[in-house]
């Protein structure tokens, strides 16, 4: 018998196949899969021109076996076959493929599944098998022939006997190493998951025999094994149904079995686009955080299908940092496939339904917030968190996508506000929107630095994740309003009168706070009369573009760079404090140190700052209260 050679590119291309295209062993089941469902579709697609040909859906499948004793798995389909010449054309040439060429002369048209196209899926058989065997007779033939190859070295063509048309590829399953298992390809439960993974919604039954065992009918406490034929696929995709069949049930049952999540969805998008991109997708929002969600370990994604069939399991590129909590999947027949299908040739296709459906996340969040505010609430809780991370990412360039979606708590409302709400509400005269820093809502609420603003009636936003004034800083300004720290310099409040009493008492108390600021040199840049301040004696603002809150986050950094804000300690002279101030600046040098490091130890607690000296700081205290 003549061993005929594959041809001199085909060879090198057949090890380059075997070895490197693909990354996972798993997907050969996968190629042969579609290669059986293509199969079957040729049947289909010619009975539709052909008045002798019935396609009766119940008579096409795909059948695996298994035959462990001879480390054999069987692939069989019921498809189209193929005589000698198909064999030697088809299989015997790399990166033939006889599948796009039956599109092509069938002339189909768009809507229709066949999956191949490269011409190469065949030969990752031999990524798990040493002898790869197919006996196929083709449609309207009685006879049968077999098509054999242990890899590079070549291939036979034979006569051989098959009873019904259709096609049997036998793969002798190799020998385990010491570094690769291959028996997992024997074992049927993890053939089973391998199916489920990559064929679930193959349109034609994948049948197996599985065994099982059940309690023995007539002896109490014994098992009996049994064999059954199952069919391990779905079928037809969910997102290929119709919206209106479908219950929420179905979208929450769907979202478990995929394992997107264990939880309760909060919501759910399905999209079918039969636009500029076809695709369907649906898409999820989950309802609690992934455990991992905001560590580094978490990997966006979605599911990526080609024509029903998985390509990719993480697709990153369909999802936006921003909106890294959506789960979910896409299905298209339009992608411009890589050779092994694992990747995703960056194109056009890609990028439209990306943006696309990024669009429909926005607008169901919008309208979730606008129409289901409760929900809105829960998935604020948590994942506002990631959004306020996408304002600030990128130096902003996606603050405009997001601003509307964000929410911080108002001291007026009591409760979390959109910053269109806190805008809409703003007297006429109210210049900024006014925000404060600090570790709880509680702890805002009492710190002095907000007295002015709240005494004017003014609403304030109260920041208390760290990342939120990073974001608020790069927004800049909402609705052409800018934002304004209750803590930062100007608050666009302060009365003419007000302005001249400051500068009077800066003016008269001239030497005193230049005394305090060159005792407290190295830790403030200046110390001042406060026009903010009603009832506390001292508080600490910042000037310039680092905030005392940001200078906390920042310190937190791996990368500490000791980043400080430029401090300034601001002080009552409204305050009985201020009094006894002056009275020891003028009588008593030393008590009036005593005071000053206190004041300005008293300011940093309020902030939540560290002091530095705790110790000296309670014996400067016992000091003041044994007078
Ligand atoms: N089970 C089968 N029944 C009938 N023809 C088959 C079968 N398997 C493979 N073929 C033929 O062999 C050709 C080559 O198959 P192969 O899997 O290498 O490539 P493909 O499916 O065309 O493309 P891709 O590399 O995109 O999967 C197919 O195009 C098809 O014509």
């Amino acid at each position: 018998m003549e061993v005929k050679q594959f041809q001199a590119e085909s060879k090198r291309l057949l090890e380059m196949m075997i070895n490197s295209i693909y990354t996972q062993r798993e997907i050969f089941l996968r190629e042969l899969i579609s290669n059986a469902s293509d199969a079957i579709d040729k049947i289909y697609y010619k009975a539709l021109t052909d008045d002798n040909l019935v396609f009766d859906k119940d008579n096409y499948f795909v059948k695996i076996s298994v035959d462990k004793d001879n480390r054999t798995l069987i692939v069989s389909d019921t498809g189209i076959g193929m005589t000698p010449e198909e064999l030697e054309a088809n299989l015997g040439v790399i990166a033939k493929s006889g599948s796009l060429a039956f599109k092509k002369e069938t002339e189909l048209k768009d809507g229709h599944d066949i999956i191949g196209q490269f011409g190469v899926g065949f030969y990752s058989a031999f990524m798990v098998a040493d002898t790869v065997k197919v006996i196929s007779r083709a449609l309207g033939s009685d006879k049968a022939y077999a098509w054999e190859s242990q890899g590079a070295d070549g291939y036979t063509i034979t006569e051989a006997t098959k009873d019904s048309v259709g096609t049997d590829i036998y793969m002798k399953i190799k020998e385990n190493t010491e570094d690769d298992n291959y028996d997992e390809f024997l074992e049927q439960y993890r053939l089973r998951a391998i199916i489920k993974k990559y064929s679930d919604f193959i349109k034609y039954p994948i049948k197996m025999e599985m065994t099982s065992s059940r309690p023995k009918e007539d002896a109490e406490g014994e098992f009996e094994e049994y064999t059954e034929e199952q069919t391990l696929n779905s079928m037809v995709p969910i997102w290929r149904r119709n919206r209106n069949e479908l219950t929420d049930q179905d979208y929450t049952n769907f979202y478990n079995e995929k394992r997107y999540g264990f939880d309760q969805p909060l919501k759910h998008i399905h999209i079918s686009a039969d636009g500029a991109v076809v695709y369907r997708s649906i898409l999820y929002i989950p309802g609690s955080i992934p455990f991992d969600f905001y560590s580094k370990e978490y990997e966006k994604g979605l599911e990526l299908y080609s024509n029903g069939v998985l390509i990719m399991e993480k697709s990153s590129d369909l999802l936006p940092d921003y909106f890294s909590f959506v789960k979910g999947m896409v299905d298209s027949e339009d992608l411009s496939l890589n050779i092994s299908r694992e990747m995703l040739q960056h194109d056009r296709q890609l990028k439209l339904i990306a943006k696309n459906i990024k669009n429909r996340i926005k607008s169901t969040l919008q309208t979730m917030l606008k129409d289901e505010r409760d929900n809105y609430l829960k998935f604020y809780e948590s994942f506002g968190r990631q959004l306020k991370f996408g304002v600030y990412n990128d130096y902003g360039a996606n603050k405009e996508e997001l601003q509307d979606l964000l929410m911080f708590y108002s001291s007026k409302e009591e409760k979390l506000v959109t910053l269109a709400e806190y805008v809409e509400r703003m007297p006429e005269e109210q210049k900024y929107i006014y925000y404060a820093t600090g570790p709880s809502i509680e702890r805002i609420a009492r710190l002095p630095q907000t007295e002015l603003v709240a005494d004017k009636g003014y609403e304030i936003l109260y920041l208390t994740e760290d990342i939120d004034e990073f974001a608020i800083k790069i927004i800049a300004a909402y609705k052409e309003k800018e934002f304004r720290s209750v803590s930062g310099g100007d608050l666009g409040i302060e009365q003419e009168t007000q302005d001249e009493a400051t500068e009077q008492a800066n003016e008269e108390n001239k030497e005193l706070f230049e005394q305090m600021s060159s005792l407290l040199a190295n830790k403030v840049k200046s110390v001042r009369v406060s026009k903010r301040l009603r009832s506390h004696p001292v508080c600490l603002t910042a000037e310039g573009e680092v905030t005392i809150e940001m200078e906390k986050v920042l310190s937190q950094m791996p990368d500490n760079q000791n980043v400080q804000a430029e401090k300034v300690l601001e002080v009552n002279v409204n305050h009985s404090i201020f009094q006894a101030l002056k009275k020891v600046h003028t009588e008593d040098q030393e008590k009036f140190e005593l005071y000053t490091n206190l004041l300005y130890n008293q300011a940093l607690l309020i902030e939540g700052l560290p002091i530095e000296d705790p110790v000296q700081f309670t014996n400067d205290m016992c000091k003041v209260m044994a007078e």
